[in-house]
């Protein structure tokens, strides 16, 4: 074991009221929006298929010229009551919205750089109304925020020489000040979404990122900060060099999901994108767009696994949201409104997985939700019981789409029959279990 001064702040567990609505949320919308929406992955009439909000580090364009983006930031169809009302149409329990990306560019009038909404034709703050708009809606609201910045002159990548560090002591204080900014402009913000946190420079500011996690959480309590802020005073990202997880979620899975239950032992979220990597608005999605069915499906085995799903939304310039999007608003809007209580304050069922799907339970019932997203040719989902435990009743949740059978095959093991079901969505099945046979 390392001596670790600088580790976790908070219990890996944490089981006060604020964690608990995190868990329960389950299913979030992120939102990315800054001024990388106005070029949406061209450049000069050229097309870059990187990630759209990466495009000055993809097109190489200096500082000077990207922020001039800025001059011509004007978002006149923003509508946050709109994006809040589709969040809730959808089936969001939570949103997290990009206040600063890697590019600098603040949504919000900070009083600490000239890079912001102030300094826009639009002029006006973006966070305030968004977040009454969401806050109104019942979805609670996290912030995005990037501690890599493009434009501040005392950002450093590596701090190699004196002149670095006291340039990035200016620079962690100006972050300092963001977030203090942020958490006393907008005080029911429920947590921070950090990012860009992979530079030598960051790795080196291990107890920074320690005192700055207590601070926040001094000046919030209760306040949510996913592992990706924090550092160890070894360089050790996400979890300490003793594998104890800092902040209070997991947040490495990015674009990827868990496959099996060791990830149980954290809470931790994962963040998807629609197309393969676009996570800013890009004029052209290239190659695979999931479906509505897939980022369902992807939903429901975080939920299997304990975790959130955090799915990725990112609005035109003019704050318009692609048809794409409003797609999946409406088709996952329909199928949380039918399914929604197999992923709420649902988590990991306990029960060997299967393959027809997924099996989630709200802790401590006796109800569990088979998740079916693959149907059996022979028509019947397997069930493995631990040995104490017995079926005592089946039924689909919401609308039935057959009639069930069930059979007994083995020790604690069943066959649930569907007979002739025809459906293009997943679909539940409650089983109530008894430990008297
Ligand atoms: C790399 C990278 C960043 N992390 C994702 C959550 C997006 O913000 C992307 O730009």
């Amino acid at each position: 074991k390392k001596e670790v001064q600088y580790g976790p702040v908070s219990p890996e567990k944490r089981t006060d009221p604020a964690m608990e609505k995190w868990r329960d949320n389950r299913f979030g919308q992120f939102i990315h929006w800054g001024l990388y929406a106005i070029p949406a992955g061209y450049w000069k009439g050229k097309y870059y298929k990187g990630a759209a909000e990466w495009l000055k580090s993809w097109a190489k364009v200096p500082m000077n010229e990207w922020a001039k983006l800025a001059e011509e930031f004007n978002p006149e169809q923003y509508d946050p009551e709109e994006w809040a009302s589709m969040a809730k149409q959808m089936g969001a329990r939570y949103v997290v919205l990009t206040t600063k990306h890697h590019e600098g560019f603040c949504l919000w009038p900070s009083q600490y750089t000239d890079f912001d909404i102030s300094n826009t034709p639009y002029q006006k703050d973006l966070l305030k109304p968004f977040v009454e708009a969401y806050n109104k809606a019942g979805i609670d609201v996290y912030f995005y925020y990037s501690v890599l910045d493009w434009y501040h002159p005392d950002w450093r990548y590596a701090l190699k020489s004196e002149e670095d560090k006291q340039a990035f002591e200016r620079f962690k204080t100006f972050t300092k000040n963001q977030l203090s900014e942020l958490i006393e402009r907008y005080p029911s913000v429920k947590g921070f979404w950090f990012d860009g946190t992979w530079d030598a420079s960051w790795k080196a500011s291990g107890q920074f990122s320690y005192e700055l996690e207590k601070h926040m959480k001094q000046l919030k309590p209760g306040l949510i900060i996913n592992s990706r802020m924090r550092a160890d005073e070894w360089g050790s990202r996400h979890f300490d060099s003793n594998g104890q997880m800092m902040g209070d979620y997991a947040s490495g899975w990015e674009r990827k999901l868990p496959t099996d239950t060791s990830v149980l032992h954290n809470d931790w979220e994962a963040c998807m994108t629609v197309p393969e990597n676009q996570w800013g608005y890009h004029k052209n999605w290239e190659g695979h767009v999931k479906t509505p069915t897939e980022l369902i499906e992807m939903m429901v085995r975080c939920t299997a696994l304990s975790g959130n799903f955090l799915l990725n939304f990112g609005p035109k310039e003019d704050g318009s949201i692609r048809e794409e999007e409003q797609l999946l608003v409406k088709e996952i809007g329909n199928w949380m409104e039918q399914y929604g209580n197999a992923i709420y304050n649902c988590a990991y069922a306990g029960l060997e997985k299967q393959d027809w799907g997924y099996f989630t339970r709200e802790p401590g019932s006796k109800t569990v939700n088979m998740v079916v997203c693959n149907i059996p040719v022979n028509k019947a989902l397997r069930i493995q019981l631990p040995k104490n435990l017995f079926i005592q009743h089946y039924e689909y949740m919401g609308k039935p789409l057959s009639k069930l059978t069930l059979e007994e095959i083995g020790k604690n093991e069943y066959f649930i029959h569907l007979g002739k079901v025809k459906t293009k969505q997943p679909f539940v099945i409650n089983i109530q279990l008894t430990s008297e046979k």
